[in-house]
């Protein structure tokens, strides 16, 4: 058995999309083509298409793996209990036309794994439709050794909010800690391992168009999320034999099949089509340095875009770290409403629009058109504060923002920590007009 890696020793490959060439073990990639009558280290080469052969260029993406056995060599897939994952299209509770926020997620009674421990919220748009999206949120207390997942229905971006991630892919290893988040393509196979013991985050389950960084406009060339912070991992391999699971998400189904041997058993690789990881302390905030409160759209790290110009299936946006400079502004967010359903959480400290009821590990949804923005209390002080430079720190909060409203799963809209009064949150704002 062959498990080596820990988290100190991990180096990346650097760079959002980029070709990346890598081998565990020197020679394991056949020079000069992809498909040679014999791979190197009787190795066994296979192609993953995480898009059409025909796609653009610009948008295709693929990678060529070397692995100890073709990962066609398994038994039968048969379906087993989904637990608390379900998939869109959803259609257990009415659309809700309410504000909703949630306490931070219980961890469950007992152990769970990564798999065991997720909890969707909602869902939009149709799985097999490829469009849509699903948000999760998962709560985990023990490590996945023997038993391996993967999602055929959307690349999944995780955004710890307690306790690091050690993600073993077939591709290589990723550790990622709060503050950071991860991609994981659809079609990867892998497995968590919580070197913290347990861990809590968010995900989002992109069924639509990969993930992409979003353009730049007249901000130019540079800024935002820059290429180059973005981390692939490099190839690492288990040489594991023996009995191993390999649960599958498929048609928003959990499938489960024995292997004989571990399905990490990539030894090198090239391609585009990979994990990745990025630090969101690298994100260069653009804001204001004049007046008035920008949409929320120049924070967005990562979009996910719809056959409609400008209009995301998803958009994964942050509220980072910044100074607020604003002359003669209200400087938090507005007062609005909004075609896109925003879904939010925190990783730590507090939202500038939320004194009080938003908290790390907790969440809010303001589905398509809700009536929302600052709290009572952040209303009156915002509205009155002396207009110095102020910086917004040690915080964190990001937004899912995605075109289609978001249809609830009934565990999340009868759940324990969904707080019974959120709307009181706007109460005694009261009419301030004097003709
Ligand atoms: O609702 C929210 O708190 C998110 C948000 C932030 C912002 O600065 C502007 C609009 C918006 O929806
Ligand atoms: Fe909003």
């Amino acid at each position: 058995m062959t498990r080596t890696h820990t988290a100190t020793d991990l180096r990346y490959l650097a760079g959002f999309g980029n070709h990346h060439v890598t081998e565990a073990i020197p020679g394991a990639l056949p020079p000069g083509r992809n498909s040679p009558q014999r791979a190197p280290l009787g190795l066994y080469a296979e192609q993953l298409s995480g898009t059409a052969f025909t796609a653009p260029r610009n948008t295709n993406r693929r990678t060529w793996v070397y692995r100890l056995v073709p990962s066609a060599a398994h038994g039968k897939f048969i379906p087993i209990a989904s637990g608390s994952v379900r998939a869109a299209p959803l259609r257990e509770v009415p659309l809700d036309p309410n504000r909703l926020r949630w306490d931070p997620m219980p961890f469950p009674p007992g152990e769970a794994d990564f798999v065991d421990g997720l909890f969707t919220i909602g869902a939009n748009g149709d799985v097999e439709a490829q469009t849509g999206v699903a948000i999760h949120q998962y709560a985990a207390s023990k490590s996945m050794v023997d038993r391996y997942f993967v999602d055929a229905d959307g690349e999944m971006l995780l955004v710890p909010e307690a306790g690091a991630l050690l993600l073993r892919t077939e591709l290589g290893i990723l550790h990622v800690k709060p503050g950071e988040i991860a991609v994981v393509p659809r079609g990867i196979r892998w497995r968590v391992e919580l070197p913290d013991g347990r861990a809590r985050g968010y995900v989002l389950e992109n069924y639509g168009a990969m993930l992409t960084l979003p353009e730049l406009g007249p901000i130019g060339a540079n800024g935002l999320a820059n290429h180059r912070d973005f981390l692939a991992p490099e190839a690492a391999f288990e040489d594991v034999t023996g009995a191993v699971e390999v649960v599958q998400k498929y048609g928003g189904t959990l499938w489960s099949a024995e292997y004989d041997h571990s399905p990490l058993d990539v030894v090198a690789w090239h391609g585009n089509y990979t994990p990745y990881k990025y630090d969101l302390a690298n994100f260069m905030v653009v804001g204001t340095v004049s007046f008035d409160h920008p949409d929320p759209s120049i924070y967005t790290v990562l979009t996910s875009p719809s056959e409609v110009p400008g209009t995301a299936n998803a958009d994964f946006v942050i509220f980072a770290p910044r100074w607020l400079v604003g002359e003669n502004t209200f400087r938090p967010p507005w007062y609005h409403r909004n075609i896109m359903t925003e879904y939010m959480g925190l990783v730590h400290g507090v939202y500038d629009a939320k004194a009080e009821g938003f908290l790390p590990g907790g969440a809010s949804l303001h589905n398509s058109f809700t009536s929302h923005g600052p709290d009572e209390a952040t209303y009156r002080q915002a509205s009155t504060r002396a207009l110095v430079p102020q910086k917004i720190d040690d915080t964190l909060a990001f937004m899912f923002e995605t075109r289609l409203p978001l249809r609830l799963t009934s565990a999340a809209a009868s759940a324990a920590h969904l707080q019974p009064n959120y709307d009181a949150v706007w109460h005694g704002i009261t009419k301030n007009f004097s003709s």
